[in-house]
C-alpha cells in the first residue's frame, strides 16, 4: 500500500460529518395476504467521517444507496436508524424547524440542472431563491457576483434556463449553492448528465471555488475516474454498505476490497482504449460505464454480464 501522509486537514480540523451505522429501509407494496410487505436495504449500517475542508468521495454503482444517504445527510430524508451529526449537531430527530438555519450551512449541486432548475424563472431569482427563502437580502451584487465566481457573465442573470447549454446550468447550479455562503458542499454526480466536453470544466469550477471558499465538499460519483480527480479521500459503497475507504490514490493504486478492485480494473481498460489520453482526455471522454457496459455488475466477484447491444446507451443516469 503505498504511502501517504496525513493532511493538516487529517491531523487538526473538528469533524464536518459524522454518519453513524445509519440504515435506511424503504417498505415495498405488498404482495401478499400473508407475508409480510418487502423492504428494500438501502443503506445497512454505514458510518464515516468528514473533517472540516476535506475533499470526501462516495463511489458506487448505480443503485448502492449514494443519493439516499445524501438525503439523509441533507436532512431531506431519515434514516430508519442510526445518526448523522452535521458541524457537532445531531440532525437525526431534529424538527423541520430547527433544521432550517442549519440548511444554510450545506448546499446540494444535483445531477440534472435542467430538472433542478425552475424554468420559468430568470436566472438572477434562481441564484437568489435560498437567500430569500431563508429571509436574507438578495441584492443585485451578490447574484454578480456569484455569477462572476462561475464563470457567467453578469447579463446572465436576466436569461432563463433553458437559454443555456447544459454545463452553463451546472455553473447557475453551483452559483445558487454557494448563494447562503455555505460551510458543505454536496454534489450528487454532478457531471454524468453533461456533455462529455464541459465535464472537466466544471470539475475544475468546483474543484477551485472549494478551495477558494475553504468548503468541504462531499462528491458523489459513480466514476472512480472523476472522484480521483477531486477528492482527498474516497469510499467505496456497494449494496447499502461500504467495503472501502482510503485515500483516493490508495484506494486507486492498490483497492483492498474485491469490489473496488473490479471499479479500478476497468479504467486502465479505459485508458489503453484511449491510448496515449491524458487526465483531461479521461475526464472529457467516455466514462467506465459508457466504454465497458455492464463491467461493473451488482456482485463484486460476479463475471461481467454478456453484451447486449440493445442495452449500451451512454450512461446518463435517471433525473429524480
Ligand atoms: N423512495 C424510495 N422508495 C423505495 N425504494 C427506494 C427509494 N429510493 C431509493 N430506493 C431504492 O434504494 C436503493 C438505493 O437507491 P439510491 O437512489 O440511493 O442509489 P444510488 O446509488 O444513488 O443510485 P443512482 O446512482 O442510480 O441514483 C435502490 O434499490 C433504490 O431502488
Amino acid at each position: 500500500m503505498p504511502e501517504q501522509v496525513p493532511t493538516t486537514c487529517e491531523l487538526e480540523s473538528p469533524t464536518a460529518i459524522q454518519v453513524v451505522d445509519v440504515v435506511r429501509d424503504y417498505p415495498r407494496p405488498r404482495t401478499s395476504l400473508v407475508r409480510p410487505a418487502p423492504v428494500v436495504h438501502a443503506l445497512r449500517g454505514v458510518s464515516f467521517e468528514v473533517k472540516q475542508g476535506e475533499r470526501f468521495g462516495i463511489v458506487g454503482e448505480s443503485g448502492c444507496g449514494k443519493s439516499t444517504l445524501l438525503r439523509i445527510i441533507a436532512a431531506l430524508d431519515r434514516a430508519t436508524s442510526g445518526q448523522v451529526i452535521v458541524e457537532g449537531t445531531d440532525i437525526t430527530h431534529l424538527s423541520e424547524r430547527r433544521l432550517r438555519p442549519l440548511r444554510e450551512n450545506l448546499q446540494l449541486v444535483f445531477q440534472d440542472p435542467m430538472s433542478s432548475l425552475d424554468p420559468r424563472m430568470r436566472v438572477r431569482d434562481i441564484i437568489a431563491e435560498p437567500l430569500v427563502v431563508q429571509g436574507h437580502p438578495a441584492s443585485g451584487q451578490r447574484v454578480r457576483e456569484l455569477l462572476e465566481a462561475v464563470g457567467l457573465s453578469a447579463d446572465a442573470g436576466d436569461r432563463y434556463p433553458h437559454q443555456f447549454s447544459g454545463g452553463q446550468r451546472q455553473r447557475i447550479s453551483i452559483a445558487r449553492a454557494l448563494a447562503p455562503r455555505p460551510r458543505i458542499l454536496i454534489a450528487d454526480e454532478p457531471v454524468s448528465a453533461l456533455d462529455v466536453s464541459v465535464r472537466a470544466q466544471v470539475l475544475n469550477l468546483i474543484s477551485d471555488l472549494v478551495d477558494e471558499l475553504d468548503l468541504t465538499l462531499v462528491f458523489v460519483s459513480h466514476d472512480l475516474s472523476v472522484v480521483k480527480h477531486v477528492c482527498d479521500r474516497v469510499t467505496v459503497m456497494h449494496a447499502g454498505q461500504i467495503v472501502e475507504t482510503g485515500y483516493t490514490g490508495d484506494v486507486y493504486a492498490a483497492p483492498q476490497h474485491p469490489y473496488t478492485q473490479r471499479l479500478v480494473s476497468a479504467i486502465p481498460t479505459l485508458q489503453r482504449a484511449l491510448s496515449g489520453a491524458t487526465t483531461a482526455d479521461l475526464l472529457t471522454g467516455p466514462t467506465t460505464d459508457e466504454l465497458l457496459p455492464g463491467a461493473i455488475t451488482a456482485d463484486p466477484l460476479a463475471e461481467p454480464p454478456a453484451r447486449d447491444p440493445l442495452a449500451e446507451q451512454p450512461w446518463k443516469g435517471e433525473p429524480r
